[in-house]
């Protein structure tokens, strides 16, 4: 039902082995996601989103990345899953779209085959369903003619088109969770607007929840019911998406928002976080790491703060408590 908790990961840290040493990619992150939900996770290239998808999905190499922690999908465990089970569960309850549908799909294979693959692993159609099937899934993805792209190869259709069939793929086994992965990055602003509307009527549909990363606020501002910002790995704010937008806390956020022309909501000058996410081997996660790049926090970015985040306003949650001060120098009142 919607509402109903669907994704929960408790402390999910992941390493990787670099060099013969194990190092920190994500570190103590919380976050639950509901039936029928779309949970935003944005942040800077190299915050970590990605990490945290691949390890719900289980696609990470199991040899040079660990992940500890707790990720339950409808109650049941995902984390060290026999690989069988993990299969079963990323074939039937997870649909994953990433950005570049190209990369993704068979180049030498026609759409209908792709989708009809997908079904095949999963064995509940009759050999002559599967066509019917196959054209209902590019149907409701929004694709006007499918009998003529289920006859097309990958490199006939457009990009918007591509990310449809991604779609198609994805909700073919009628997931309970999708993740998508800045899936409309690569679109036009027209486009995109249409492959995020396709996402939305799959979710009002069929309750589906919705991970969607992406490092685009005003995505955020169209499509998601609650977000949480990513930095070095870490949860810094998490909030629904209306009050984070009109109550954004943390130094980082704040920043995110004012450096974004389409989503500051002031009239002031525009920002330009100084400087980038630091190196995995430069991250110590008991401190506030984004206070590298306030310059005039210096003093607090050496202070060790606590793991937890903290309830700041209702349902709202920030990490450290640089939020208390943190003010930016022209706003100093
Ligand atoms: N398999 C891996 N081995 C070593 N380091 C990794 C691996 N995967 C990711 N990293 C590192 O972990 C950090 C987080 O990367 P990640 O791709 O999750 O960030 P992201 O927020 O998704 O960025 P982007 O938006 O560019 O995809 C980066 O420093 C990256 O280099």
């Amino acid at each position: 039902m919607v509402g109903d908790d669907l994704l929960n990961a408790k402390k999910v840290t992941v390493s990787f082995l670099i060099n013969g040493e194990w190092q920190t990619g994500i570190y103590d992150v919380d976050l639950d996601i509901a039936h029928g939900e779309v949970l935003a996770l944005v942040g800077e290239s190299g915050s970590g989103k990605s990490t945290f998808a691949t390890s719900v999905i289980g696609l990470h190499n199991k040899k040079q990345t660990h992940v500890t922690g707790s990720i339950t999908l409808d109650g049941q465990e995902l984390i060290d899953l026999p690989d069988a089970e993990e299969n079963r569960v990323r074939g039937e309850k997870i649909g994953m779209i990433f950005q570049d549908p190209l990369a993704a799909l068979n180049p030498l294979m026609k759409i209908g085959q792709q989708i009809q693959e997908t079904l095949d692993i999963h064995d509940v159609y009759q050999k002559d369903q599967y066509h019917a099937r196959v054209i209902e899934l590019l149907d409701e993805v929004g694709i006007v003619n499918p009998e003529r792209t289920a006859k097309q190869y990958p490199h006939e259709l457009s990009g918007g088109m591509r990310q449809r069939v991604m779609i198609a793929l994805a909700i073919a086994n009628d997931p309970d969770l999708i993740i998508a992965d800045e899936p409309t990055t690569a679109l036009d602003t027209t486009i995109q607007a249409q492959i995020l509307d396709v996402l939305l009527e799959i979710r009002d549909r069929k309750e589906t929840g919705i991970l969607l990363i992406t490092h685009d606020l005003g995505v955020v501002a169209e499509v998601a019911d609650s977000v949480a910002v990513m930095y070095a790995g870490q949860i810094v704010e998490k909030a629904s998406v209306q009050e984070l937008f009109e109550h954004p806390l943390h130094p980082y956020t704040r920043s995110l928002l004012r450096s974004n022309p389409e989503v500051d909501r002031e009239d002031d000058e525009l920002y330009v976080i100084p400087g980038t996410v630091p190196a995995l081997s430069e991250m110590d996660h008991h401190k506030d790491l984004f206070l590298q790049r306030v310059p005039w926090m210096q003093d607090e970015a050496d202070v060790d703060i606590p793991d937890e985040l903290v309830e700041a306003r209702p349902n709202h949650f920030v990490r450290g408590t640089a939020w208390r001060t943190f003010e930016f120098p022209d706003q100093k009142g």
